[in-house]
């Protein structure tokens, strides 16, 4: 028999503009339910989501392992989303896995290293990815694929990239990162400190491309190869404007978790691309 109930989700930084993005799409799905309660930092008051109003309580002020026992006790089936800050990421996970909650973390940046080691071994329920977004997600597998497939042929090539983001992030994209960990294995040799970040409106609206009206939110990324003697070239290119397409896909991790949670599957840990091979994004 199909469960009906819908799937209770807590969307930490629900105040911010990833959070908001996902706690609209959970509300606008069929199948899922956004709880009235949130965990934030700084900033405590009551966040309205189109007719939620989720309050949100401070993690500096409130216990934050309390208000998530709390939640999930009150929401049987709970998952967390977590929207938060870099800074956020690994405090975030461990006090999740403390829990015992499964959780979708789409904040990118903190040491990664740590965060997937030990979300694994604690064997919690996880979708961790710094990628929502389907069709991004599919090039990430692609390049990922082609990696696998023909390691080192593009050896000698030299890479620049580039990635544009509204003036307010502050980490390299977590996007960037991954891909880039693709071309290295193709052979190109290349530390992604070396990403350029575009962070400033005159580049962003001229060199870019970037619309105006997406100064505040927009992921625009170029890759470029370009081989020793200079006669051959590719470019591959993902220019995002908004946010629904991370916030949809966002909801799909939210599915998939709760399918992989209730089948009591022997894999706990999972990335965008586990979710996008099993047809789970919409
Ligand atoms: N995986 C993906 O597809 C995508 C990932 N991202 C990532 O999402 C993250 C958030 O981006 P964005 O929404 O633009 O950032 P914002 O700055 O707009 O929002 C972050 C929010 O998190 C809150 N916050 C910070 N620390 C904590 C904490 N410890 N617990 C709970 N809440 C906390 C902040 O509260 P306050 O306002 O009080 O400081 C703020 O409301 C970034 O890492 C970004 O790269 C973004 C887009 C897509
Ligand atoms: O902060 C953002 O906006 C984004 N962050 C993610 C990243 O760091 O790769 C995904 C996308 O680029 C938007």
């Amino acid at each position: 028999m199909v469960d009906a109930t819908p799937t209770p989700v807590m969307v930490c930084g629900v105040g911010g503009k990833m959070g908001r993005a996902t706690a609209s799409a959970v509300v606008r799905r069929d199948g899922f339910e956004l709880i009235p309660t949130a965990l934030g930092k700084g900033r405590a008051g009551v966040v309205d989501v189109d007719g939620v109003a989720v309050t949100v309580i401070d993690v500096d002020a409130e216990d934050g392992e309390a208000v998530l026992k709390k939640a999930m006790e009150t929401y049987p089936g709970l998952i967390v989303v977590d929207y938060t800050l870099p800074e956020s990421v690994n405090a975030n996970g461990e006090l999740y896995v403390k829990c015992g909650v499964p959780f979708v973390m789409g904040t990118t940046g903190g040491d990664r290293d740590a965060l997937l080691r030990e979300v694994k071994a604690s064997g919690n329920y996880a979708v961790i990815a710094p990628q929502m977004g389907k069709q991004v997600v599919a090039f990430q597998a692609a390049m990922k694929l082609m990696a696998e497939q023909f390691p080192g042929a593009f050896a000698g090539y030299t890479l620049t990239v580039t990635e544009s983001h509204q003036s307010s992030k502050k980490d390299t994209s977590g996007t960037a990162k991954a891909i880039v960990a693709s071309f290295n294995d193709l052979g190109c040799d290349f530390d992604v400190s070396q990403i350029e970040l575009v962070r400033d409106v005159e580049n962003q609206t001229g060199r870019m491309g970037v619309p105006e009206e997406h100064l505040l939110g927009h992921a625009f990324h170029t890759y470029r190869l370009t081989s020793a003697d200079g006669t051959v070239s590719f470019e591959f290119q993902h220019n995002v404007c908004g946010r629904s397409i991370y916030a949809e896909g966002t909801v799909d991790a939210v599915g998939f978790l709760k399918r992989k949670v209730d089948a009591k599957d022997s894999k706990t840990l999972y990335d965008m691309i586990d979710v996008l091979k099993e047809g789970a994004m919409n």
